[in-house]
């Protein structure tokens, strides 16, 4: 048991799926997952351990916004031994040509949470991907022809920013999405030594305001999926 997971010790894989929705964790679970049990309802977080190509793989929810995903991810790394972690969410994209329903794989991270900025003061540290995730995810959506771009993220604490214009100006210098969790993400493996990939699923248009429907999202999100467990499951 941690605080925030009543997991007994061993019922947690050294693979972790993470996405922000617990629900989203329920859907993972029952569609991808074979002989899948429950292992936490503390405050409906929900988490589940089942296989997945024969290998064990579990499956968190994480909530919104980086000090929720940092509780998780934290007691995931130090009470439970997980090793790799693999986010599976949703972005709003600020680039013109980035298309909505496309999968991005956040390479490195942007951030303005308050949150980041108490690890290293007065030091812009670069939060980036476990390279040898992002070169196995990229090269599996290739060979399944999947429509996918590599390259920077935006992670707010703000869904509603405040400052709208920094973010678009973002946008002009080649970052792709805003979202609320990979900067933590990736200065926590940083920080534990595991490893970490953000990937995200284009599900609103910040530039043109298209959004996507729930079906849509639906159909896009499994192709993301099954490219996260593929590229955790053949790794070491
Ligand atoms: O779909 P998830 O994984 O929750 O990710 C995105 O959606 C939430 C906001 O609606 C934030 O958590 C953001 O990062
Ligand atoms: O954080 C998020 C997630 C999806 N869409 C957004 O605009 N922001």
């Amino acid at each position: 048991m941690s605080i925030h997971l009543e997991a007994p010790q061993g019922a947690i894989a050294e693979k972790v799926l993470l996405p922000g929705d617990p629900l989203r964790a329920k859907h993972i679970a029952e569609t991808f997952l074979e002989d899948v049990q429950c292992y936490n309802q503390v405050r409906n977080m929900l988490g589940f351990t089942g296989t997945y190509k024969g290998e064990r793989i579990s499956v968190q929810g994480t909530g919104m916004g980086l000090p929720s995903f940092s509780i998780y991810a934290t007691e995931l790394i130090k009470d439970y031994g997980v090793k790799t972690l693999v986010r599976v969410g949703t972005c709003g994209a600020i680039q013109r040509d980035v298309q909505l329903r496309e999968v991005l794989m956040a390479q490195g991270v942007c951030t303005d949470s308050s949150i980041i900025s108490h690890f290293f003061p007065g030091i812009s540290f670069s939060p980036i991907a476990d390279f040898d995730l992002l070169h196995r995810a990229y090269m599996i959506s290739k060979d399944r022809q999947m429509q996918v771009r590599v390259g920077n993220v935006h992670t707010s604490d703000y869904f509603y920013s405040e400052n709208p214009e920094a973010v678009s100006r973002l946008g002009e210098f080649g970052v792709m999405a805003v979202e609320m969790e990979t900067a933590a993400l990736y200065t926590l493996a940083a920080k534990y030594g595991v490893k970490a990939l953000s990937l995200l699923t284009v599900s609103d248009h910040i530039v043109t305001g298209e959004q996507t429907t729930s079906e849509e999202r639906q159909t896009t999100f499994n192709q993301m999926i099954e490219l996260a467990l593929d590229a955790i499951v053949e790794g070491k």
